[in-house]
C-alpha cells in the first residue's frame, strides 16, 4: 500500500477513467496499475513519533532524532534536533498547557478554529502513559509526526506525473481534477486538530482474546464495504495493524499512516475507531484508557483521561464534551465528530440498507447525526454511493447555509443539499395557497387524483392500424390493439415507459402476421414498423403525451375534469377549495405555490420515474405534508433515508401527526423509529421553561434532558410601558447580550420584525437576517420566529412571546413556534413581554 494508495474520488459527469497503465513519478519510480488509483512510491522519508513509553505496546517506529524534514503546521521548532521523550523542547515550553481555568468560564482564552475542542483547562491526570516524559508533550509530539506525514502524503500525490499514463487528453483532465482533488483532501487544515481522541486497548488490536471482556469489539479491517476512493485505502492501511501488536490509536478527522503505511492517525468512521463513542465501563469493549485531546488555536493544550477497565474510577461527563457545546458560537454549524454520544452513535453508524427515523427533541443533536450518518456511510460505502449519490434535505435555505460546512469539514464534498421547493422546482413559484387549500393539494389522496387523471389520456383504440409495406398491408384490429393497451395498463408501468412500449407491441403483432403469411422479418424490419407513420399516428391518439405541469394546471382550473377524477375521493368542497378561481392561461402566466409544484412533481413521477439516489437525510421532517414525503421518497426509492424530526416542532398546517404516518408517505413504513432524549443545546434551566408547552402542544412526548447545568441561563421580564418600552428593553438587551462572547439572535414574531429593524438601526446595532454568517465583528442577528427552526445562538433574546403564538393561524401552532423559539439559546435565554405570557408558560 502506497502512501497516496487510494482511490480518487469519482469525478462525475465524466465517467471513471480507467488507468491502465503505470503512474510515472518524475524519478521514475513506477506504480501499480490498479484502474482508478494513484500510487505513489517510493514513499519519502518522514519523523516519525517519539517512542511510545514504557507499558505502551505500539508497533509505530521508533523516533529517530536524525529525522529532520519539517513537519507541516508543526510549531517552528519543528527544525531542531529533538531528544526522545522531550520532543520538541521548545514546543514543549511554548505550549505548556495554561493554568487550570473552569471550563466555560468568561476567563477561558480565545478559541478561534471551528474544529477546536475546547479551551484549556484541568488536564486530568495522571495521563495513561508511564515514563518519565510528561504526556502532553508526547501526544504533541505524534501531533507533529502525524502532520509531517500528511504532508508527505500530499507531496507524494503531487509529486504524481501522469504525461505518459492517460491514453487521451480527456483523460488527463479527468485524471488532473482527481489528483487536485485528492491534494485538497490531504490538507492539514491549521484550526482543524488532525485527532481528537486516543484508545488504549487492552490486546493487540486484531489479536484473538477470546473470553476476554470486549471480545466481540470491531477489528480494524473489515470496515465497510470497501470499494472505491478513500475508504480502501482507508481500511488496508488500518489492516496493516491486525496482526501486529499495536495496542494504541489515534482517532481523527482522516486517515494518516507513516512511510511504512503504518497508521497515525485512524478516521473516526473506521471500525476500530467505534470503541472511541460507544465503549463505556459497562462494555469497555476492550479499552483500558480513552484519552480526549482539547485544542486552543489549533495547537492541543489538554486531555482527559477515562479509565474504562478500572472500577473504582467512576463515570464521568466529560468536561471536554460540555466546553465543546458551550465553545462561542460564531460561523456556521459545526461538526461534533470528537464528542459523538454512544446513542447518537448507534444512528450514525447505522446500516446503509436501513431507513431510520429519528425523534428528538430541540438540541438533542438529529441535525447533527444525520450529517454525521451521510459521513459515515460515504466512508463505509463509498463507491456505492458515488455512484448512486447522497442528499441532505432542509427546511430553508438559511438552514442549509448554516449546516452546508459540516459535511466538508468531515472530508465530504459531494454531498447535495436541498429544500424540498428546489428538489420538486420545476416551475416558478410565485404563488402561496390559503391554509386549507394548502392542507387539500398537500394531502396523499392528491396522489390518486394524479394518477387517474394522468391515465384518462388512455383512450381505447377505436380504428384499426393498418401499416403499408411495398404492395402489402397488415392490418391490427382495434380489438387487438385495446387488448395491448389493457395489458400495458395492468403492468403498472409509468405513463411514459407505457408509450414508449406501444409502438413495438403494435410492430410485434404486425410481424406475427407477417410470419403467419410466411415472410421472415427480423429485428430491423419491427424497428421499421415501429416507426411507421400509421403506428405513431395511432400510438398518438391511443396514448398522446402527458405535460405534467398542464395537467395540474387543468386540474386545478377545470372544475369538471377535476370532478372526473377526484370523484369519491376529494369532496365537492375540497374540489372548491383547491379550485383556481382565476384560471390562469398558461403555464408560464399561472402563480404556482409550493404545493402546486409538489402535484407537478408527482405527475411527472407517474410519467417517467424519477431517478432514486442511494441516501437522502430529510430533516425537519414533521413540517412536511404527505405529498411531499412522496416527493422525497421517491428520490430514494431504491436507497435507504434517514429522517429526523420532533413532532413538537411541526409548524405547518399539515405537520405529520405520526411517525409511522410519515414514514409510509416516504414510502418507507418498514423503518425503524429511535429517540434522542438528552440535549446539548439547551440549558435545563430553559428547556425545562420550554417544555411546560409540551402537553398542549405535543401530548405524551418524551421531555428533553439536558446534558448541561447553567444557572442563571433563564430570564423572563415584564416590561411596563407596551410595545414602545418592549423594543428598547430589547435592544437593551442584545448590546447585554453582546458584551458576552459569542452569537446573540433576536428572535421575534415576524410581524414585530420591521419594529426591531428600525429600533436596532437607530441604536447603531448593525443585524444580520438567518443565512448570513455571523462573524466576530458581527454577532448580531435578527431573525423572524417563522425562520428559527434548526438555527442557535449562544445568548437568544426572545421578544414579546403572545406576538409570536398569534402570528400562526391557531393557538397549538402558534405555541409550537414558541416552543421552537425558546430553545434555540446555547447560553442564555432572556424572554421580554409587556403582553401576557401564554397560559402554558405560566
Ligand atoms: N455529541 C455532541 N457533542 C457536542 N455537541 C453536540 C453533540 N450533539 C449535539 N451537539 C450540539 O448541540 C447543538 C444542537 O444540535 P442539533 O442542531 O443537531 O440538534 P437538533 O436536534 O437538530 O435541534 P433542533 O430540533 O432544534 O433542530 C449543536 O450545536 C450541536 O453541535
Amino acid at each position: 500500500m502506497s502512501p497516496a494508495g487510494y482511490n480518487l474520488p469519482p469525478c462525475p459527469p465524466p465517467p471513471r477513467v480507467r488507468v491502465v497503465k503505470e503512474c510515472r513519478r518524475p524519478d521514475g519510480n513506477r506504480t501499480a496499475d490498479r484502474p482508478g488509483v494513484i500510487h505513489a512510491e517510493p514513499r519519502r522519508p518522514v519523523p516519525v513519533a517519539p517512542p511510545r513509553p514504557a507499558g505502551s505496546r505500539t508497533r509505530r517506529p521508533a523516533y529517530s532524532p536524525e529525522a529532520k524534514t519539517v513537519p507541516a503546521h508543526a510549531p517552528d521548532s519543528a527544525t531542531t534536533p529533538r531528544t526522545p521523550g522531550t520532543w520538541p523542547p521548545e514546543q514543549q515550553s511554548r505550549e505548556e498547557p495554561e493554568p487550570a481555568v473552569p471550563v466555560g468560564s468568561a476567563d477561558a482564552p480565545d478559541t478561534d478554529g471551528a474544529s477546536d475542542t475546547a479551551g484549556p483547562f484541568d488536564i486530568a491526570g495522571p495521563s495513561g502513559i508511564t515514563g518519565t516524559a510528561d504526556p502532553l508533550a508526547l501526544e504533541r509530539a505524534h501531533l507533529a509526526a502525524s502532520r509531517a506525514a500528511l504532508r508527505a502524503m500530499r507531496e507524494d500525490v503531487q509529486a504524481l506525473d501522469i504525461s505518459d499514463v492517460t491514453a487521451n487528453w480527456v483523460n488527463a483532465a479527468v485524471l488532473e481534477s482527481q489528483i487536485e482533488a485528492r491534494v485538497k483532501a490531504l490538507a492539514d487544515l491549521a484550526h482543524t486538530p488532525l485527532f481528537f481522541g486516543r484508545l488504549d486497548y487492552l490486546h493487540a488490536i486484531g489479536a484473538e482474546k477470546s473470553g476476554a471482556p470486549g471480545a466481540g469489539r470491531p477489528t480494524p479491517s473489515g470496515a465497510a464495504d470497501t470499494a472505491g476512493v478513500a475508504d480502501m485505502a482507508d481500511t488496508a492501511a488500518t489492516a496493516d495493524t491486525a496482526d501486529t501488536t499495536d495496542t494504541t490509536v489515534y482517532i481523527g478527522r482522516r486517515h494518516v499512516h507513516d512511510t511504512d503505511g503504518d497508521p497515525m492517525v485512524i478516521d473516526w468512521r473506521a471500525p476500530v475507531s467505534q470503541p472511541f463513542y460507544r465503549a463505556s465501563k459497562k462494555d469497555p469493549m476492550d479499552v483500558g484508557l480513552r484519552r480526549r485531546f482539547g485544542y486552543t488555536a489549533g495547537d492541543l493544550t489538554a486531555y482527559e483521561d477515562e479509565r474504562l477497565s478500572e472500577p473504582g474510577e467512576a463515570a464521568r461527563t466529560s468536561k471536554l464534551l460540555q466546553a465543546e457545546i458551550e465553545r462561542p458560537r460564531v460561523g456556521p454549524m459545526r461538526d461534533i465528530v470528537a464528542t459523538i454520544q454512544p446513542e447518537q452513535d448507534e444512528i450514525v453508524r447505522g446500516d446503509l440498507g436501513g431507513t431510520v427515523c429519528v425523534q428528538g427533541g430541540p438540541g438533542t443533536g438529529k441535525t447533527a447525526v444525520g450529517l454525521h450518518r451521510v459521513a459515515y456511510l460515504l466512508y463505509a460505502h463509498r463507491e456505492r454511493l458515488a455512484r448512486t449519490g447522497t442528499l441532505v434535505v432542509g427546511p430553508n435555505a438559511s438552514f442549509l447555509h448554516y449546516i452546508e460546512q459540516v459535511l466538508p469539514a468531515l472530508g465530504e464534498l459531494e454531498v447535495r443539499q436541498s429544500t424540498v421547493a428546489d428538489l420538486v422546482a420545476s416551475v416558478e413559484v410565485r404563488g402561496t395557497d390559503p391554509a386549507p387549500a394548502a392542507v387539500v393539494k398537500g394531502d396523499a389522496r392528491m396522489a390518486e387524483v394524479l394518477a387517474r387523471a394522468v391515465r384518462s389520456h388512455v383512450t381505447p383504440p377505436a380504428e384499426p392500424v393498418v401499416v403499408v409495406r411495398g404492395s402489402r398491408r397488415w392490418r391490427v384490429p382495434a380489438y387487438e390493439l385495446a387488448e395491448l393497451v389493457e395489458q400495458l395498463l395492468a403492468r403498472g408501468m409509468r405513463y411514459g415507459a407505457a408509450r414508449e412500449a406501444l409502438p413495438q407491441r403494435i410492430a410485434h403483432a404486425v410481424l406475427v402476421r407477417m410470419e403467419e403469411a410466411g415472410e421472415a422479418p427480423d429485428d430491423r424490419v419491427q424497428d421499421a414498423v415501429a416507426r411507421n407513420p400509421a403506428v405513431k399516428a395511432a400510438v398518438k391518439a391511443i396514448w398522446p403525451p402527458v405535460d405534467p405541469a398542464k395537467l395540474v394546471l387543468r386540474l386545478l382550473s377545470d372544475a369538471e375534469f377535476l370532478a372526473a377524477h377526484a370523484e369519491g375521493v376529494l369532496t365537492a368542497e375540497e374540489q372548491r377549495t383547491i379550485l383556481w378561481v382565476k384560471p390562469p392561461r398558461s403555464v408560464r402566466s399561472a402563480k404556482w405555490s409550493a404545493a402546486d409544484a409538489v402535484l407537478i412533481d408527482e405527475a411527472a413521477d407517474l410519467v417517467a420515474r424519477t431517478h432514486s439516489l442511494g441516501h437522502v437525510v430529510l430533516d425537519e421532517a414533521q413540517d412536511l405534508s404527505p405529498m411531499q414525503y412522496r416527493a422525497v421518497g421517491r428520490r430514494c426509492s431504491t436507497g435507504s433515508a434517514t429522517v429526523l424530526g420532533d413532532l413538537a416542532q411541526g409548524t405547518t398546517p399539515w405537520a405529520t401527526a405520526s411517525w409511522a404516518e410519515a414514514l409510509r408517505h416516504l414510502g418507507k413504513p418498514e423503518a425503524a423509529v429511535e429517540e434522542l432524549t438528552a440535549g446539548f443545546r439547551v440549558p435545563r434551566e430553559v428547556i425545562a421553561y420550554a417544555s411546560r408547552l409540551l402537553p398542549v402542544i405535543s401530548p405524551g412526548l418524551t421531555e428533553v434532558e439536558s446534558v448541561r447545568e447553567s444557572p442563571g441561563s433563564l430570564s423572563v421580564r415584564r416590561v411596563e410601558g407596551g410595545e414602545p418600552a418592549l423594543t428598547v428593553a430589547v435592544v437593551e438587551a442584545c448590546v447585554a447580550a453582546l458584551t458576552r462572547e459569542g452569537s446573540t439572535g433576536l428572535i421575534a414574531a415576524d410581524a414585530r420584525v420591521p419594529a426591531l429593524a428600525e429600533a436596532l438601526t437607530a441604536a447603531g446595532m448593525p443585524y444580520l437576517s438567518p443565512g448570513e454568517e455571523t462573524t466576530a465583528d458581527a454577532r448580531l442577528t435578527l431573525v423572524p420566529a417563522s425562520l428559527a427552526k434548526g438555527l442557535e445562538y449562544d445568548y437568544v433574546v426572545l421578544d414579546e412571546p403572545a406576538a409570536v403564538v398569534a402570528g400562526e393561524p391557531d393557538e397549538r401552532t402558534g405555541l409550537r413556534r414558541l416552543y421552537v423559539a425558546l430553545t434555540r439559546a446555547v447560553s442564555g435565554l432572556t424572554v421580554l413581554h409587556a403582553a401576557p405570557l401564554p397560559e402554558a408558560l405560566t
